[in-house]
């Protein structure tokens, strides 16, 4: 008997563009958002985007609650929870760069009430997906959280973030070269359940981006349009997959052990952006593929050393020794590299 099933959760309406925040009425009351939102956000998109969206949202229900958060932490998680058992919002907004909504997304699950995902940052492709990234000791896990009802990306909010944060999702997409690659091993080796639409969607996007590189430059609002249509096709991809597979690899679990390392010294991006480099050079094959990443994170001006990225060399050694005891997931990395292979890979790739 055939017995398989899937269960794609995608979001119902993706808006994006120019001043499409003036559109949020609108898009709210095709989603069929009941009641009073509860935002989430951090200090400088409340900032930058929090009057805005506070305005836009009262015109279709009660005024927003806020909540400010700082990290994304489960200790995040349980103070937006608190706050929403105070409230009784009727839906989450997530507002900010990927740790607001992150958080978000993961509260509107506990919850199980819808959500709506307002990035002010092009910075990350978590701004479709239904997964959250939760550091947790020693440990990261990506949960099955709530996927956006409605994504509003307004590209001229975007487009004025700092630079670095719009190379940093470029990186972040990337590294879906090196990240399927690494899935792909794993389907051979381990037996994980590999998705070829998943796959394949997540390359093209990379490629799409990649082959736009020249069109992705500080200043102009269309390099907002381009990363941000790549990042919700990879956070698409992470849908179908019903994982982070698609899109992270052994150069995501690089960069989360940065992150324990080397705290809130590097952007998410541009982490992953550099262990992607030194995950090509691992992963080898006929050309050496890992100059096609180098050079694409650099035609886009983001980071290809550990000296751009502000670590030093030995903790980047340290991430690649350890990074395989991050996350049960099987990459090029395997049960670990030695020190010598670690130094070997992060100096002829020129990280170090
Ligand atoms: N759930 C998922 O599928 C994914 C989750 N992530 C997670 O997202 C996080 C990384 O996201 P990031 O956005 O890099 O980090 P982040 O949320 O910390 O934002 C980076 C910085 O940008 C600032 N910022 C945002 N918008 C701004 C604006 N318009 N102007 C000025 N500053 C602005 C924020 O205040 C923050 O200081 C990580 O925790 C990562 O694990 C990343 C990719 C996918
Ligand atoms: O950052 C991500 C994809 O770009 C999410 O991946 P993780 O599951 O490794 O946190
Ligand atoms: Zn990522």
């Amino acid at each position: 008997m055939f017995e398989k099933t899937t269960w794609i959760r995608l979001p119902r309406s993706v808006v994006v563009g120019h001043g499409v925040l003036g559109q949020t009425a609108e898009v709210v009351a095709d989603s069929h958002l009941p009641g009073q939102p509860l935002i989430v956000t951090s200090p400088t998109p409340r900032e930058v985007a929090g009057e805005q969206v506070i305005e836009a949202l009262s015109t279709v229900g009660p005024e927003p609650e806020v909540i400010v958060v700082e990290t994304a932490s489960f200790d995040a998680i349980e103070e937006v929870l608190s706050r929403a058992a105070e409230v009784n919002p009727g839906y989450l907004v997530g507002l900010g760069g990927g740790k607001a909504i992150d958080i978000a997304k993961m509260a509107a699950a506990d919850r199980d009430l819808g959500f709506i995902s307002i990035p002010t940052a092009a910075s990350h492709d978590g701004i479709v997906s239904g997964r959250g990234s939760v550091p947790d000791g020693d440990t990261r896990h990506s949960v099955a959280a709530e996927p956006p009802l409605a994504v509003i990306a307004d590209t001229e909010i975007i487009a004025q973030a700092p630079w670095r944060l719009t190379t940093a999702g470029c990186a972040d997409i990337i590294s879906n070269y090196t990240a399927v690659r690494d899935w792909q091993l794993a389907h051979r080796l381990k037996n994980a359940q590999y998705s070829e639409y998943a796959g394949a969607l997540s390359q093209m996007t990379a490629e799409i981006l990649v082959e736009n590189s020249d069109s992705i430059r500080e200043g102009l609002e269309e390099s907002a349009w381009i990363v941000v249509k790549a990042l919700v096709s990879s956070g698409v991809a992470m849908s179908i997959a019903g994982s982070s597979r698609p899109a992270s690899g052994a150069e995501h679990l690089f960069s989360h052990q940065l992150d324990r390392l080397a705290p809130g010294t590097a952007l998410h991006g541009h982490q992953v952006g550099i262990g992607s480099i030194i995950t090509a050079y691992l992963q080898g094959g006929d050309r050496e593929e890992w100059h096609d990443v180098r050079d694409a994170l650099e035609s886009i001006g983001a980071p290809t050393t550990a000296a751009e990225l502000g670590i030093d060399d030995e903790t980047v050694i340290e991430a690649l020794t350890t990074a395989h005891e991050i996350r049960d997931r099987y990459t090029i990395l395997g049960d670990g590299i030695s020190e010598a292979a670690a130094r070997e890979a992060a100096s002829v790739t020129g990280v170090i």
